[in-house]
């Protein structure tokens, strides 16, 4: 599923209306898409505050608010003008709800969502009066009151090309028809938190766009349930090359990930010396086979694919070499993590990369791979890279970007920020590794990594606000399950 600018947006409503669907028609179906994204994620009912400007943008917040309403929430409506000055539509809309509505917020228990139809794609400039002081309530009640602000569409403010404005910061942003290309943009990141896609029939992607929202809509059929005949020689056999003394739990993470993720069978190569450290923390089902070179061990043992990095900063220095010497041979794909690509860094030997290899860098890792490149536009720069190198790069950060050479540019929704924390790469890179063992395409087992571990991650939010790579870990089967439900 593309982004699009505002203007490619309206564009697309027009090509609708001169079909004969009617704005009413979008806005109702705009409204009930918005309302079940919020209901699949607060399955328990609440308040909902719907807080409206006086354009199509607040439309969508009042449909949304009367299904709230339908499924039990209680609700209220705080708007910045009389009625009299709405647009035609969302008037017709705040009819439908009937009853006066109250405009403090409600008594009650359960989550306090605020949803945010101020703005859409109308927005031009810094947010004025009386619209600001609302967006300012907003920001107060989520601040002191703990409430949730759901943007419709964009959050209020924020240029629908650009991102950039200051306005409502939201928590989830739910865009309809095609993702607006500011929510892309690091302004936008940092004010739209998760984005949902409400994909509408009438209102179609345009192809061939250089970057993608990632999720179960627009790639179906990633991860079908197995078939019953299915047995553990089809699930791939993982060669993992992780952890040293003081960095066990970086290839306890890894591995125990991978296992999660469905690999048939993951080993780990080791060197005598690490074997104490390394061989008790493991998990019963992870195989460890040591030996004193178990980096050609591990190439050459028939796996269907390798991870390595996690926590081998203090691998031999025969170790190192024999890697760099062995990633020029034929070889399975392989995941290359941490350490993995600082050896390469440090050699000189990034040109190694090839399509056989999935590298997972955070912003300083891909700085160390390409110092030239760190300072340009995220985007720009992760295709850069793979048209230089033609591997495919998951480029970690505040959204993390799958790139590969033929492909558009993947961005993934899921995740949040109490979530960056040490070990969180190393739980990716081995659901990476267990994708591609079952020979999966790189980019495919790269965006399905990011995206089950980023939603693993939100579903630990149960717990608390900050998120450790076991809970992580934790809540990796739940998240294989909502994509294969679709709801998220
Ligand atoms: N596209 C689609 O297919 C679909 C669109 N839909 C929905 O409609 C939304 C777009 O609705 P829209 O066009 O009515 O514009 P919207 O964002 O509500 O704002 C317009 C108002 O904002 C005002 N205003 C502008 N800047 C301002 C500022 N800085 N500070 C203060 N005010 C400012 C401006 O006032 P003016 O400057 O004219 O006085 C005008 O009155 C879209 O995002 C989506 O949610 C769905 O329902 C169905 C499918
Ligand atoms: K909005």
């Amino acid at each position: 599923m593309s982004f699009v600018t505002g203007a490619a947006m309206r564009s697309l409503e027009e090509a609708a209306f001169r079909r004969g669907v009617s704005a009413e028609s979008l806005m109702d179906r705009a409204g009930e898409g918005i309302a079940r994204r919020l209901l699949d994620h607060f399955p328990q009912p609440g308040r909902a505050v719907a807080y409206i400007g006086k354009g199509n943008n607040g439309g969508d917040a009042l449909v949304a608010l009367r299904y709230l309403r339908e499924a039990g929430w209680q609700i209220a409506l705080k708007a910045a003008y009389p009625e009299t000055e709405w647009g035609v539509l969302p008037r017709r809309k705040r009819r439908e709800l009937v009853e006066e509505l109250p405009n403090a917020l409600p008594e009650g228990s359960g989550p306090l969502l605020l949803l945010d139809g101020l703005l859409g794609i109308g927005a031009r400039g810094t947010l004025r009066e009386p619209l600001a002081r609302l967006a300012e309530e907003m920001a107060w009640l989520r601040d002191s009151h703990g409430a949730v602000v759901a943007a419709m569409d964009l959050p209020s403010g924020i240029d629908a090309d650009s991102g950039e404005g200051r306005g409502v910061v939201a928590d989830l942003t739910i865009t309809v028809g095609v993702a607006k290309l500011g929510l892309s943009t690091p302004a936008g990141i940092a004010s739209a938190g998760r984005i949902l896609l409400v994909p509408l029939g009438d209102l179609p992607p345009p192809e061939g766009s250089a970057l993608e929202l990632f999720g179960p809509d627009a790639f179906p059929g990633l991860l079908s349930p197995r078939p019953h005949d299915f047995h553990k020689g089809d699930s791939g056999r993982i060669g993992l090359l992780a952890g040293s003394p003081g960095m066990t739990g970086a290839a306890v993470l890894a591995a125990t990930a991978a296992l999660r993720a469905g690999a048939g069978l993951v080993t780990l190569h080791v060197e005598p010396e690490f074997l104490p450290s390394l061989a008790a923390p493991m998990p019963p089902e992870v195989m460890v086979k040591v030996s004193p070179t178990p980096v050609t061990d591990a190439f050459s043992a028939g796996h269907d694919a390798l991870v390595i990095g996690p926590g081998i900063a203090n691998m031999s220095k025969t170790g190192q070499a024999d890697l760099l010497a062995r990633l020029a041979k034929p070889h399975p794909p392989a995941v290359l993590d941490a350490d993995g690509l600082n050896f390469l860094a440090t050699a000189g030997k990034t040109a190694l990369l090839d399509s056989r290899h999935l590298i997972t860098p955070h912003p300083g890792e891909f700085r160390r791979l390409a110092p030239d490149l760190a300072e340009k536009d995220r985007l720009a720069a992760a295709v850069a890279f793979v048209t230089r190198h033609p591997c495919t790069l998951l480029l970690k950060g505040a959204r993390t970007l799958v790139a590969a050479p033929g492909e558009a540019t993947r961005f993934n929704p899921t995740g949040h920020a109490g979530m960056a924390s040490g070990g969180q790469g190393d739980v990716l890179s081995g659901v990476a590794g267990a994708f591609l063992a079952q020979g999966m395409k790189p980019c495919d087992a790269a965006s399905l990594a990011a995206w089950l571990c980023g939603r693993a991650a939100e579903r630990a939010l149960a717990k608390g606000p900050v998120t450790t790579a076991s809970d992580t870990l934790d809540e990796l089967g739940g998240a294989m399950r909502d994509w294969q439900e679709r709801r998220r």
